[in-house]
């Protein structure tokens, strides 16, 4: 028997006891940003790691290997459907709300045009089901947050290991940078997650487009003329007047040199490809794709807490509904695995307090409901679902004159990574257009009089010839209109959301059905009206720089979304309600988060322990208090460094 003392025990694996049970020092469920750093320092530590994740390893898959592909195919993906309100009239305002017809095929469209055949299905919610989560089929998009995100941390928690400085410098450990000089302060240039910038080149060769980003530092007094020097500057320095200064700046990518997507994956791929002189793996790591944890194996003590021992799983490929490949007859081989020390959740924002509430820690009403026994009664399980509000102002330019870029001569013509693509050929050599940033690579921040902390409350990145409004299925039909020529999407997302009404509930207590998602978003709670008047701002302030884009062909460009017939403050009321409409999200966080000792709704303690459970973490997306800055992939892997050295702490 183990003592739980023991370091670097490797797998006790006794195919022989006919239970087909292994032993860890470690089990984490799901690899995503959350989950993978940490599984790789507690191996690289010596310790022996279960790494869980249910969906399979798409390294082969091209698209997830080039990031200006950025295909997310039903092989990497669970599709959920979300309610955005309560209120289905509102609900049904929504554009791009999936309906289904009578025949069984998907309809997006709002509610006034929708098909007498169709019924409400949600709004399409992606997320990554992979090797790698989320960050094999997000854009890739790498911005640290403010100081103040990682101070307010410690402030809540009375913990001083939460605060910007310390975040730093992990960041720093974990950066390879490919952008700024060598040796600039704040960067780091050894790390595992490589981090590339963009191309003045790229905004260089297109006149058309800069001329909206000259009416941008119109709009704020800056220069105009500084456009090309402004649209490379780095959002990540540690400059201390970085968080409240309002600016152009380039947007950086988890990406290497040649623009191949670095991710979770890369790291796992990477540890596990190491080997000892003899050809033996370097590290106790072991990853088991296709294995869907559906409990977390907890004994309850007398007069102690309960304590988690391991992890119940299916294993079988495509095991939750979720997934596109689904086959509701599949049930898979149900299988244990052990942990000697804790068991560390990592399953995302919206698993995570799925399978905590399978495990019966959660709101003990809800559980009871389902007849799921409590072992501990946590309120704050599933509550506090926030994420960063997001649409597009669209502005279309004078005659409908496309935004240009002049072509690169040498160039091939590009097929999206569908073969036979000369873009992929020339990128495996390094070369070619995949292989340089694209035109989407810059970000404005804006600080609204609605900030509530005197630093940038908007985000807003630009993308010309294309409004980017969200997602939907693929194989639906969609009833919104193609954009017109010379269409400009600046893309709004609100930093820091102030609304914390969202839930993730259980459906029912079989795991491998969806949870039911709500974000309620700008809900009936104090900060809902701060998030709509900030977006309504935002909005004011892209339809002045529309009608201040100069240039023959392109300016005054026209403001179409959102729609308003006036100008200034008659718009105001119709931009929140255009807000609340058409708002979508994909930066989902909070719902098992880090709170004070005294918050009946604080899942976790600061160093990420479930509260009333012993040797049961949460390190994901899900353990932030609020949604970290615009972006929060990067801020996901540094929680993971965090909670890394947490859990070496006690082990
Ligand atoms: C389309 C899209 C675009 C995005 N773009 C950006 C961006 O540009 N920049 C940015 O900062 N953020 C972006 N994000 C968000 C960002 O990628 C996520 O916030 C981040 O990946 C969250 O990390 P995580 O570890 O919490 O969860 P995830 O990355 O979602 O990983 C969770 C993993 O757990 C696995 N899992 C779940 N349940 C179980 C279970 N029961 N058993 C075993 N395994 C399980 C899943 O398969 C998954 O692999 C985007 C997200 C999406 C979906």
């Amino acid at each position: 028997q183990d003592n739980g003392k023991g370091k670097g025990k490797g797998k006790d694996n006794n195919p022989g006891n006919g239970n087909n049970e292994d032993v860890y020092d470690y089990i984490v469920v799901g690899s995503g940003p959350g989950g993978s750093p940490i599984a790789v320092n507690l191996a690289k530590a010596g310790y022996s790691v279960l790494l869980l994740e249910a969906g399979d390893d798409q390294s082969a898959d091209i698209g997830t290997q080039i990031i200006n592909i950025g295909r997310n195919s039903p092989a990497n993906r669970w599709d959920f459907y979300v309610r955005q309100y309560s209120d289905e009239t509102q609900q049904r305002r929504n554009n791009h709300l999936t309906w289904r017809r009578g025949d069984g095929t998907l309809w997006v469209g709002n509610g006034a045009d929708a098909p007498a055949d169709a019924t409400p299905v949600g709004v399409y919610y992606p997320r990554g089901a992979t090797l790698g989560g989320s960050s094999i089929i997000n854009a890739g998009v790498t911005v640290l947050p403010s100081k103040e995100t990682w101070d307010s941390i410690g402030r809540l928690t009375g913990d001083s290991s939460w605060n910007g400085d310390a975040i730093r410098t992990l960041f720093q450990r974990i950066e390879n940078n490919h952008y700024v000089p060598p040796g600039t302060p704040g960067h780091g240039f050894n790390g595992y997650l490589d981090i590339n910038g963009n191309d003045g080149d790229v905004y260089a060769r297109s006149p058309g487009i800069t001329e909206v980003f000259k009416s941008m530092l119109t709009s704020i007094g800056d220069d105009p003329a500084n456009t090309l020097s402004h649209i490379t500057r780095d959002i990540n320095n540690p400059s201390p007047s970085r968080d409240q200064s309002q600016g152009l700046y380039g947007l950086p990518f988890h990406a290497n040199e040649t623009w191949g997507r670095v991710s979770a994956r890369s790291l796992i791929l990477n540890t596990l490809a190491e080997k000892q002189p003899n050809g033996s793996p370097k590290y106790p790591l072991t990853l088991k794709t296709q294995s869907l944890a559906t409990k977390v194996i907890l004994e309850t003590r007398p007069n102690k807490k309960p304590v988690a021992k391991g992890i119940e799983y299916l294993e079988g490929p495509s095991l939750y509904s979720a997934d596109p490949r689904h086959n509701p007859s599949s049930t898979g081989i149900k299988r244990t695995a052990r942990a000697r020390k804790e068991v560390i959740l990592s399953a995302g924002v919206f698993n995570t307090p799925q399978l905590l509430q399978l495990s019966g820690i959660g709101p003990a009403a809800d559980l009871q409901a389902l007849n799921i026994p409590v072992v501990v009664n946590l309120p704050g399980v599933g509550r506090n679902l926030q994420d960063n509000q997001e649409f597009p102002v669209v502005g279309v330019a004078k005659n409908e004159f496309p935004f240009i870029e002049i072509p690169v001569p040498e160039d091939p013509q590009c097929n999206f990574g569908i073969p036979p693509d000369p873009c992929v050929d020339a990128w495996l050599q390094g070369q070619g257009p995949y292989s340089r940033a694209a035109s989407n690579t810059n970000a404005f921040l804006l600080k609204t009089s609605y900030t509530v902390d005197n630093n940038h409350d908007i985000l807003v990145f630009s993308i010309a010839n294309f409004a980017f409004r969200g997602y939907w299925d693929f194989a639906a039909n969609v009833s919104i209109p193609a954009d017109p020529l010379g269409v400009f999407g600046l893309s709004v997302v609100k930093i820091n959301p102030q609304n914390k009404a969202g839930t993730v509930k259980l459906r029912s207590n079989n795991p491998q059905d969806t949870p039911l998602i709500n974000f309620e978003l700008f809900g009936d709670v104090p900060g809902a009206e701060t998030d709509l008047n900030a977006l309504a701002e935002a909005v004011a302030w892209g339809r002045r720089v529309f009608s201040g884009v100069a240039g023959p062909d392109i300016g005054p460009m026209r403001t179409t979304e959102p729609p308003c017939a006036g100008q200034g403050s008659v718009c105001v009321e119709g931009d929140k309600q255009w807000a609340k409409d058409q708002s979508f999200g994909h930066h989902a966080t909070s719902t098992a988060a880090i709170g004070a000792d005294d918050d009946p709704l604080a899942v976790l303690d600061s160093k990420f322990r479930v509260r009333g459970v012993e040797g049961l973490r949460v390190v994901d997306g899900s353990a932030f208090p609020g949604v970290p800055g615009a972006f929060p992939v990067l801020s996901t892997f540094l929680i993971s460094e965090k909670a890394s050295e947490d859990v070496l702490a006690d082990a």
